[in-house]
């Protein structure tokens, strides 16, 4: 697949202040200056398509056509095994009109009542549109487990119930370059840098792993 050049400036399609923190460390390699929606001032996007995909689109496709400028979007959320993927596309509305993602916790857990499958799956799909009405979408997941009660108070949204396969900490209390290394958002960054730079990726992908390893010498 062959894509436009990203230029040296795009906007991170997103009203989410977590979010645009973890997607400008993936970005920091890459010496592109970020501006998020929220910073230019663009209105919110309802999300109203039925995907992960479509809903990332539509923002991305918002923000480019906003400011003229190529736009990253990122559509994601917790899909609960036991609760048939809920709440998957609703993550967000789930927390309410205050974002207080305390009772979102506690509406999964409560939903989860005494069922013995814990496990769920973060989804992430991050979509770039460009102002020529090209788009490009990438998708990441990370598998784990919930945990009650949340733990930890690093991360934002559904972070504190959630531990990866495999790991011992939960996301809340995971140091963040560690969660970048692995979580749903950073599997998806992956496939977008290797769509946009395969060559040049390839070693900004070592300089990110060289960086995260030097932080976590035992990895
Ligand atoms: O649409 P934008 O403006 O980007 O911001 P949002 O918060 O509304 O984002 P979404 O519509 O994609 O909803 C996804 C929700 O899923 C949750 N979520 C997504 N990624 C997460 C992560 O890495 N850790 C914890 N929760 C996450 C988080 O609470 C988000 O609010
Ligand atoms: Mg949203």
């Amino acid at each position: 697949m062959s894509l436009p050049p990203l230029g040296d400036k795009i906007v991170i399609a997103s009203h989410n202040n977590g979010k645009v923190g973890e997607i400008g460390a993936l970005l920091a390699p890459w010496g592109i200056m970020v501006r998020s929606a929220a910073q230019l001032g663009l209105v919110e996007p309802e999300e109203t398509a039925s995907t992960f995909a479509g809903n990332a689109e539509l923002k991305a496709r918002a923000a480019a056509r906003a400011t003229g400028l190529p736009a990253l979007a990122d559509d994601s959320g917790l899909a609960v095994t036991a609760l048939g993927g809920n709440p998957g596309i609703y993550s967000a509305r789930w927390a309410g009109p205050e974002k207080d993602f305390g009772l979102a916790m506690e509406k999964v857990n409560a939903a989860l009542g005494k069922s013995s499958d814990r496990s769920a799956v973060f989804i992430c799909v991050l979509c770039l549109a460009w102002p020529d009405g090209n788009t490009a979408c990438f998708e990441g997941r990370v598998a784990g487990n919930l945990v009650w009660p949340p733990r930890g108070k690093r991360g934002f949204g559904y972070d504190p119930m959630f531990v990866p396969k495999g790991h011992e900490l939960s996301f809340g209390e995971m140091e963040p370059a560690r969660k970048h290394a692995m979580s749903h958002r950073a599997q998806a960054f992956s496939k977008l840098v290797a769509a946009i730079a395969p060559n040049g990726g390839k070693a900004k992908r070592e300089e990110t792993d060289d960086a995260i390893r030097r932080t976590h010498p035992e990895r």
